[in-house]
């Protein structure tokens, strides 16, 4: 555990360590960390936490005084090594490399069969899975409590949901470096839910771009039906976030590398080896996501069509080997290289070559030297999680001010877009016109352009966007901490009761769906919007009690609202307030004159259609609402329709339409946009006292539903009408005119029913608990106070519980919420 006064502690797993590590003699090891990618987010953020990287060290080690030898130099750096052997192979060029990498990348699964049966899907899969479990030992082994754990990318995406099965209080951040493809390539995958589920369980996900992130969040609620939120994913009340933090580069490193001697001196000879020409440079890992193909065959249009062009311009390309044993990396070399003779061979002569193509890395001080002489950076990735090429680019050309020609489909594409010419790589057209506009460019507007990603670079750094992820991270966990902390494991009954007994005017304000009607378990369907019996004679108690006024504020239609409370002199208000309903029976209306239905037929014949394809499911539509049920249908079909539709629905009728979309375990609804349950209660109370002669002001309210997390502003409106004193209090401000409300803050209760991140003081697991409450209330009045309850009755076993203990009582999040 952290003791005071130290930096708190950091642990970064990744898959590959960020240290190079050279065999010297017998035990003896040469270290030196790795310059580039995303190993730069060390950065500043050592000077924060004491940081500690875990990750596969770049080779087999088998041996075990090798094995401790290794680990030993390693924790000089500050690393330790997770040694994979064996299972390397098929988690790493396997399943990381070989599947999920070009799903990642919109690439889909490799089309070819394996008939090699020790080498399938599943075996790559399990290794994977195997490989994510010795992260998790090694992590283990290493972990203190209170520190952080941040997962990189898409090798460790079972990471979270291991670490968190271990000890679900140990903070988890994961980041994704690639992109996240739309949900139409990722449910290829047939791995997709347990993946999707595993990352839920961090506390914090980040992506490079917002498209990669909305992605995700829309892949979630489709394949696994989890609620898209601003903030990210909320799975059953338990919120996951997503920040969307563009990656940087060290730009001081850069900048300072090229004011070297030795690197002027590399900046002199390549000058003098390319003078009288101007240099494309290009710098990518030998990988198909990189476009390198896409960018010779731009090149070579270009000197087609621009004879005066050929001996004065080259292209200088850099691929760094990688993933060699992943096949299609072997074949997009051959490709590569039979383009670079092609075009050598049809514009080259004796004196010069057009294409200079090297198949290895260089050291980092000469990338720097190249970066700085080149004219133009010619970035043409098909896809690509950010590409912090074109950032190192841009830092180093403060002496040039050269041109930056970059894909569309980088991520960096939107942080450097407005001082590149962005290009689409496909387009070989496009990609030689660029080539030509970047070597014309007039020098004004170089300087502008570079200015513009110079200024960039420099405030967007890895040291800020570690320290942003870091800082989102304990935000995250500190929020999710305080929800676990704040809710109270039961209701205070005796004093809600107590208080109840003791008030002159209460008002009951409750939802339907999930609150009031029957359990599911003892429901026949899910849209079978009944009372729940046990509540028939008790809620006629409360309504008929001069000094309780019952609301009822339900997303439900005033059809069904009248069907189950016909009987009883309580108020209803339909479709959170649009109709509202007073104890004799009277409707008036507060739909808005130029409310726009114009989406219902489109709904409607969406409806339609996926019923005639769903045996045994159907649809009803109310005044302003439509709702599908798949209730009866096969369950993983009806499922998978319900996706489907919730797609059409969004690309055609509700694209535009001001609707809200609530999802059911086995339904679909389809709503106006209505007022949120928080902004109508004002003007709700308002009309209830405009009708009825008040005497008294309210002095206790309770307040309780399973409700959309939007529609829980409706606790927080009570919690700001508390009066601090005895003052008679008026919300005029709510459009109430008259004095309605004198509330203290020990006389409200605002119980939220099974959702773990609440705006609520008090959560209670099931509807049952309110049930078991609301029988107390009405009881209440009918006896006398001091001895109706003692306080064993009053924390008795829910009646939800069978005498064996086990919970009978409805699970969470098995309703829809009206
Ligand atoms: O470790 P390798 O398998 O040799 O691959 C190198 C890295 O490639 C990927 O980089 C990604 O991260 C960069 C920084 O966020 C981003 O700019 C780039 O677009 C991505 O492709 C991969 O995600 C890393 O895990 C690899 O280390
Ligand atoms: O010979 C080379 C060429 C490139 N790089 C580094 O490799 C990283 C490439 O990162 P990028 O995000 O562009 O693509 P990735 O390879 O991670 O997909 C950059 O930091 C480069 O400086 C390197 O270390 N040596």
């Amino acid at each position: 555990m952290m003791s005071y006064g130290e930096r708190p502690r950091l642990l970064v797993v990744a898959n590959r360590l960020p240290v190079s590590s050279k065999k010297t003699g017998e035990n003896s090891w040469f270290m030196e960390m790795s310059p580039g990618g995303k190993f730069n987010l060390l950065g500043g953020v050592t000077d924060q936490y004491d940081t500690k990287w875990i990750g596969w060290p770049g080779f087999d080690v088998y041996n075990e005084v090798e094995k401790t030898a290794l680990s030993k130099a390693l924790a000089e750096m500050n690393c330790i090594p997770v040694f994979l052997n064996e299972v390397f192979d098929q988690y790493y060029n396997g399943y990381s490399n070989g599947i999920l990498w070009p799903i990642l990348h919109h690439m889909g699964l490799p089309q070819e069969y394996h008939h090699d049966a020790s080498k399938t899907f599943q075996t790559q899969y399990d290794a994977y899975k195997k490989a994510n479990r010795m992260f998790l030992d090694v992590v283990i082994e290493n972990y203190e409590e209170g520190d952080t754990i941040w997962c990189q990318d898409y090798h460790l995406m079972f990471l979270p949901q291991y670490l968190k099965e271990y000890n679900n209080k140990i903070k988890v951040g994961w980041f994704l470096h690639s992109p996240f493809p739309s949900s139409e390539v990722y449910k290829t995958l047939p791995s997709r839910s347990e993946l999707l589920h595993s990352v839920l369980r961090a506390d914090l996900l980040g992506f490079h771009t917002y498209d990669f992130a909305r992605h995700f969040v829309s892949t979630c609620t489709q394949i696994i039906g989890v609620e898209g939120t601003h903030e990210g994913v909320m799975d059953q009340g338990r919120l996951t976030r997503v920040v969307v933090l563009p990656m940087g580069i060290d730009p001081d490193r850069f900048i300072s590398t090229c004011k070297l001697p030795e690197v002027i001196e590399q900046m002199n000879e390549l000058k003098e080896k390319f003078s009288g020409k101007k240099v494309i440079l290009g710098v990518d890992r030998l990988d198909m996501i990189k476009g390198i193909p896409q960018k010779y065959l731009g090149f070579e249009k270009f000197l087609e069509e621009n004879p005066d062009w050929r001996d004065k311009v080259v292209l200088v390309q850099i691929a760094v080997p990688t993933r060699n044993a992943v096949p299609e990396y072997q074949k997009v070399k051959d490709q590569v290289h039979g383009l670079v003779g092609r075009i050598n061979g049809r514009f080259g002569s004796v004196s010069s070559l057009p294409v200079h193509h090297m198949d290895c890395s260089v050291p980092s001080n000469y990338l720097c030297a190249l970066y700085a002489t080149a004219d133009v950076l010619l970035v043409t990735s098909l896809r690509d999680g950010l590409n912090l090429v074109s950032h190192e680019f841009v830092a180093c050309q403060e002496g040039k001010r050269g041109v930056l020609v970059l894909s569309e489909f980088a991520g960096a594409g939107q942080s450097l877009g407005a001082g590149a010419i962005l290009v689409n790589p496909w387009n070989v057209t496009e990609v030689s016109s660029a080539i030509k506009e970047a070597l014309t460019m007039p020098a004004e507007e170089r300087e502008e352009k570079h200015r513009v990603n110079f200024q960039y670079v420099i405030t967007h750094s890895a040291e800020k966007w570690g320290g942003d992820f870091l800082s989102e991270l304990n935000e995250a966990f500190a929020e999710s901490e305080m929800k676990i902390r704040s809710i109270p494991h039961e209701l205070p009954q005796q004093d809600m009761i107590q208080r109840y007994y003791q008030s002159n005017h209460r008002l009951i304000v409750l939802g339907f769906c999930g609150t009031l009607t029957e359990p599911m378990n003892s429901r026949i369907k899910e849209m079978d919007f009944k009372l729940n019996p046990e509540l028939k004679g008790t809620l006629k108690a409360l309504c008929n009690d001069p000094k309780t006024t019952v609301l009822i504020l339900s997303r439900g239609g005033r059809n069904i609202l009248d069907k189950v409370f016909g009987e009883y002199k309580i108020w209803l208000a339909a479709e959170n307030g649009m109709f509202l309903r007073d104890p004799t029976g009277e409707w008036v209306t507060n739909m808005p004159e130029n409310m726009n239905l114009d989406w219902v037929d489109g709904v409607k014949n969406v409806f339609k259609y996926f019923t005639d394809r769903t045996p045994r499911s159907f649809f009803e539509a109310s005044e302003t609402s439509l709702i599908w049920s798949h209730e009866y249908a096969e369950d993983k079909f009806g499922k998978t329709q319900a996706r489907d539709m919730l797609q059409h629905l969004r690309a055609g009728p509700i694209s535009n339409a001001s609707v809200d979309v609530v999802r059911g375990n086995h339904s679909i609804e389809v709503q106006a946009m209505s007022e949120t349950k928080g902004a109508a209660i004002g003007r709700i109370l308002g009309e209830m006292m405009n009708k009825i002669s008040m005497t008294t002001p309210i002095d206790y309210v309770l307040c309780s539903g399973y409700l959309l997390e939007k529609d829980e502003d409706i606790y927080t409106f009570f919690e700001s009408e508390i009066v601090p004193s005895k003052s008679f209090h008026s919300i005029k401000k709510k459009q109430i005119s008259q004095n309605v409300l004198d509330l203290k803050k020990e006389n409200y209760f605002p119980v939220a029913i099974g959702q773990g991140r609440t705006k609520a003081r008090y959560v209670t697991d099931s509807s049952q608990d309110v049930v078991d409450l609301l029988h107390k209330l009405a009881a209440a009045d009918t006896t006398t106070m001091a001895n109706t309850f003692s306080d064993s009755e009053l924390h008795q076993p829910r009646s939800g519980n069978t005498p064996d203990g086990k919970d009978q009582r409805e699970p969470r999040g098995q309703t829809l919420r009206c």
